[in-house]
């Protein structure tokens, strides 16, 4: 039986297309295995499947600021490539699939000092620093923007396009309704996404302006791990932590959405033709990847970019109304992007690289 490796994780972004991957390969009957972190969101999504085994490794975070933890996380990070190649040794996989993330480090160069030949995914218009390192142990270095490809330096940059999960074609409006718990009314609804693991300032300005907002719209919100707030009673909001399932039926039951500009989430959005308002990370908190993704939607007319230094009560409300007003434009613009088969593309050069 062929064998598979998967890495990748910190956050869902870094997740997803192993997500998309792993139906595939258990219908073609590999064998599956995954390395993350310890405490990753990687280990809560990627547990909950069957037949994919999951170990463990250190991780050191890959900062780009001053931090005391920068002392300890280097010895972290040697930590977790000797486990990796001892884990490799043993597994002896084919091939490893890389989505990134700082815990894919250890694990690439463990792969690569195992002869195992690598592939690494990037879905950002500029790569993460943890592609940009691991790219020089890999053997193809797959990209969802065509601009992508070029900036790794060995050419071994592969343009697919968006890998889009086959459960997000499948949502149903009527359950994602039921899932959340609304009562069947024509309110629009939106579905408020602070990337996969929430975002502060937008969870604080959206609570600010939603006895505005639902008097027009029903919310949605993914407001991340420990952010749920209880005090708050309104029959037109409904809060959730994470959604990991019922997502598909949720985006096909919304009308409109409100997002950071994480790319494996705007192309989901892209797909299932949903207007959208991208609020990026700035560049303090980020590379600025996701600034760059949005303004690339926006030049294609796919959403509407309201920045975090503008965003307020007042704005947010104003924006979503012209995002509302402008509905058709947007979702017109959409129609016109083709998708092709990314997941087959990747899938059947991920076969034609394993050894
Ligand atoms: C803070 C941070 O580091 N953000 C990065 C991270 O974002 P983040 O982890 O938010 O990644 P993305 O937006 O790309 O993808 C999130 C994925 O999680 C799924 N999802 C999300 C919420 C939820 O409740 N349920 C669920 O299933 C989405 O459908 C999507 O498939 O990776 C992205 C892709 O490399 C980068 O562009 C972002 O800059």
């Amino acid at each position: 039986m062929k064998k598979i490796l998967f890495t990748g994780g910190g956050s869902a972004g870094h997740v997803t297309v192993n997500l998309a991957l792993i139906p595939k390969f258990m219908d073609a009957g590999w064998s599956m295995d995954y390395i993350g972190s310890i405490n990753g969101i990687e280990r809560q999504l990627i547990t909950a499947i069957p037949n994919v085994k999951y170990h463990s490794i250190s991780t050191g975070k890959l900062r780009r600021y001053v931090d005391l933890k920068n002392v300890k996380d280097p010895f972290h990070v040697v930590k977790g490539v000797v486990q990796a190649y001892q884990l490799i040794k043993k597994l002896k996989p084919a091939v490893v699939f890389s989505k990134g993330g700082f815990v894919s480090v250890p694990v690439v160069i463990g792969a690569w000092l195992n002869k195992v030949p690598v592939i690494v995914h990037e879905s950002d218009l500029t790569p993460g620093l943890a592609n940009r390192i691991t790219s020089r142990f890999s053997t193809v270095i797959c990209t969802t923007f065509p601009e992508t490809a070029a900036a790794f330096k060995n050419n071994n940059g592969h343009h697919v396009g968006p890998v889009i999960r086959e459960e997000m074609k499948q949502g149903k409006a009527e359950r994602g309704r039921e899932f959340v718990g609304f009562s069947k009314m024509t309110k629009p609804t939106i579905l408020v996404m602070g990337g996969s693991l929430g975002a502060r300032k937008i969870n604080e300005v959206l609570r600010e302006s939603l006895n505005e907002l639902t008097k027009q719209f029903r919310i949605i919100h993914l407001c991340g791990k420990g952010n749920l707030d209880s005090s708050i009673s309104n029959p037109d909001y409904k809060q959730f932590e994470y959604i990991d399932q019922g997502l598909p039926d949720i985006l096909a039951y919304c009308d409109f959405v409100i997002s950071r500009a994480g790319s494996n989430s705007i192309f989901e959005f892209l797909f299932l033709k949903k207007p959208m308002l991208l609020i990026p990370l700035t560049k303090q908190q980020s590379r600025g990847d996701q600034l760059l993704n949005a303004a690339s939607f926006e030049r294609e007319g796919y959403c509407k970019v309201l920045h975090e230094e503008l965003l307020d009560s007042k704005s947010l409300i104003t924006s979503v109304r012209e995002l509302a007003e402008e509905k058709e434009v947007y979702i017109k613009n959409m129609n016109g992007f083709k998708h092709h088969d990314a997941l087959g593309l990747l899938y059947n050069l991920i076969i034609e690289t394993a050894k």
